[in-house]
């Protein structure tokens, strides 16, 4: 990028958000930005708030201070309206409906975006066809292929091994078309192989649908890892963003994560938890 070439809008920012439940101040004037076709994750221990941040910028908890969307605020808007501009999200537990199967729990993602309604669909019944045709196509053509999970698109969801259940969760995201995927612990509870396919099919997700990423995940080898950007909570506020190597040599991130300010060992303990093969050097 040239020297005066204008920063890009960000996906999102977020600008002094604040949240309170009775006394618990869950978030307290976080702010930070997503910038288009980067993975951004936000870190920090037990009760930082991650999962606040996400229930703020997905619309479930009122808070103060303001989230825009491609540089529009976003505040006014319900939760569906806001998964309606792009906004898809995983939860931290599997939200699939397990006794349908793989394929009709990714099609009810797509239908955030059909835009033919039952009245619709009665009196223009050649556009719902023409809508059901090309969902079935994307559906069918890209997104299982992109999750290898063609073999399992019958089976109902219930049957269906942890990590497998996550990556149709992951599916039935990206079926929205998201401007912005929002993923809530992706590896959370998986073994080291499913952890390894997720971080790649996040990364490929960046790559190959150019949809950025915003995750919450306590798996720091995995964030260190697949991330551009990343946000440290504690206590509600941010205490350090910055490149995985930044952070990681920030010595209050060391604090709140060991109680000490001990960076050398918060790098080992990265090290330790790094379970994706080429694990960058860190310094
Ligand atoms: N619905 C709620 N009612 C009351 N307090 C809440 C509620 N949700 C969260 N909190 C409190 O807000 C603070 C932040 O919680 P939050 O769940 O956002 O943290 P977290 O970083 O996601 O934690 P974890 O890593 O354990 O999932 C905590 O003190 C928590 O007890």
């Amino acid at each position: 990028m040239g020297a005066d070439a204008a920063p890009a809008t960000p996906v999102l920012e977020v600008e002094n958000l604040s949240l309170s439940f009775g006394g618990i101040r869950a978030l307290n004037g976080v702010s930070f930005a997503v910038q288009p076709g980067s993975i951004t994750s936000v870190i920090g221990p037990n009760g930082a708030g991650k999962t606040s941040l996400f229930n703020s910028i997905s619309g479930f908890y009122k808070s103060t201070g303001t989230v825009r969307v491609d540089g529009k605020p976003i505040d006014h808007l319900h939760p569906p309206e806001r998964a309606k501009l792009g906004l898809a999200r995983s939860f931290q537990n599997i939200a699939l409906f397990r006794g349908m199967t793989v394929l009709d729990n990714i099609k009810l993602g797509r239908h955030a975006h059909m835009k033919t309604g039952l009245l619709d669909a009665l009196f223009y019944f050649g556009r719902a066809r023409r809508e059901e045709v090309e969902l079935r196509r994307e559906v069918e053509e890209r997104i299982i292929d992109f999750l290898e999970i063609d073999h399992i698109r019958k089976a109902p969801v219930a049957s269906l091994p942890y990590g497998l259940q996550k990556r149709v969760e992951l599916a039935r995201a990206l079926a929205m078309r998201p401007r912005l995927l929002m993923l809530d612990e992706p590896v959370a509870g998986m073994n080291r192989e499913e952890t390894e396919d997720m971080a790649r099919f996040i990364l490929d997700v960046r790559e190959e649908w150019g949809v950025p990423v915003l995750m919450v995940e306590h798996d720091m080898g995995m964030v260190m890892d697949i991330s551009d950007h990343v946000v440290v909570l504690n206590f509600g506020q941010m205490i350090a963003q910055g490149t995985p190597r930044e952070v990681q040599a920030n010595p209050e991130v060391a604090a709140a994560y060991l109680g000490t300010g001990d960076v050398a060992d918060l790098r080992r303990r990265v090290a330790a938890e790094t379970r994706l093969p080429e694990t960058r050097e860190v310094a």
